[in-house]
């Protein structure tokens, strides 16, 4: 069924696992990752980015954000999990308003660029009118940079999360759940050393605060997936995610939804290349995505367990 993200976000805080937001820009990662929350029994959350959204209506919001409220809607009826649609980073007023006209379940406002303040207003805005009918808001506090052993202390205050901030941001805004930076980053490339994240800030933020809370960036970057993409022609030197352990750790201290997109990507660039690498006369997209598919699958469905949401549906 289609569902509200804040009925699984709410559970999945209560009981302590966290679930994973699948970002999708087309219909094959839908595919991915509806089949991945019927094998492990997990609740779905689906999210589309602004991008995702001008790239589905093919440079129309309305549209792109009507198709994929139609295309998640048709499969979440469909299928014995529970299901969530979300707009991921919603920066622009006029688009996060079309998200909510076209039925997703909850809608990101990220001012994060802003000062407190100006960040408050935003996202206060948006939770009067988003929750006057139903939908739920996530919202976002500090910047999404890598934390540097070497970079000055001052420099993480300034974007890191403040926790007490955290707690009156909550109060005042009455947003459904929150996104702490607490040093993750967006991409392949997420770390110069070795992965750090600052778990004290990340506890007393769910201390002060006791809502659902969402760690961005949150994609592994799996060697497996990168030597294979790389062994068909890719070249992603550098890439570094975020280990399974440090993510099983953000877990245990409240984050309970995981944004993950680029190892949705890394997996399907893999299976794409390895299957026209090895199958040179074929054309039927039909055919030569359904490996790019099935690599998709295999990594959401070993987040889900690592996360603890498989058989939470
Ligand atoms: O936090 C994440 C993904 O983190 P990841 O890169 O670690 O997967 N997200 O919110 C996904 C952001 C996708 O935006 P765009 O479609 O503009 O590229
Ligand atoms: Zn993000």
């Amino acid at each position: 069924p289609y569902v509200n993200t804040k009925d699984i976000l709410e559970k999945a805080s209560k009981e302590g696992y966290a679930v994973p937001a699948l970002n999708i820009n087309n219909l094959e990662f839908l595919h991915a990752i509806i089949d991945a929350g019927i094998e492990e029994n997990a609740p779905i959350i689906i999210e589309t980015s602004e991008g995702a959204i001008k790239y589905a209506g093919n440079g129309d919001i309305r549209r792109g954000a009507q198709l994929f409220v139609s295309m998640v809607r048709a499969f979440a009826n469909t299928v014995p999990v529970p299901v969530a649609l979300h707009l991921d980073h919603g920066k622009h007023f006029n688009i996060i308003m079309e998200a909510i006209k076209a039925g997703y379940s909850s809608v990101m406002i990220d001012a994060s660029e802003y000062p407190f303040e100006k960040n408050l207003e935003e996202t206060k805005k948006i939770v009067e009118i988003a929750h006057s009918v139903g939908v739920s808001v996530e919202a976002e506090l500090g910047r999404l940079v890598g934390i540097e052993d070497n970079v000055v202390v001052a420099e993480h205050e300034a974007v890191l999360v403040d926790p007490n901030e955290a707690k009156e941001f909550v109060e005042n805004t009455g947003v459904d759940f929150l996104a702490p930076a607490i040093g993750t980053s967006h991409g392949a490339f997420k770390f110069k050393g070795e992965a750090k994240l600052d778990f004290d800030r990340l506890k007393k933020v769910k201390e002060l605060t006791g809502i659902p809370l969402v760690l961005h960036g949150a994609s592994s970057v799996p060697e497996d997936i990168v030597k294979l993409a790389e062994s068909y022609g890719a070249n992603f030197k550098g890439a570094k995610g975020v280990p399974s352990d440090i993510l099983k750790k953000a877990v245990k201290f409240g984050i309970n939804k995981v944004n993950t997109d680029t190892d949705l990507r890394m997996a399907y660039v893999a299976g794409l290349r390895e299957f026209l690498t090895n199958n040179p006369g074929e054309f039927d997209p039909r055919k030569y995505f359904k490996t790019a598919k099935e690599y998709v699958k295999e990594v959401i469905k070993a987040r889900m367990r690592l996360l603890g949401c498989s058989n939470k549906a």
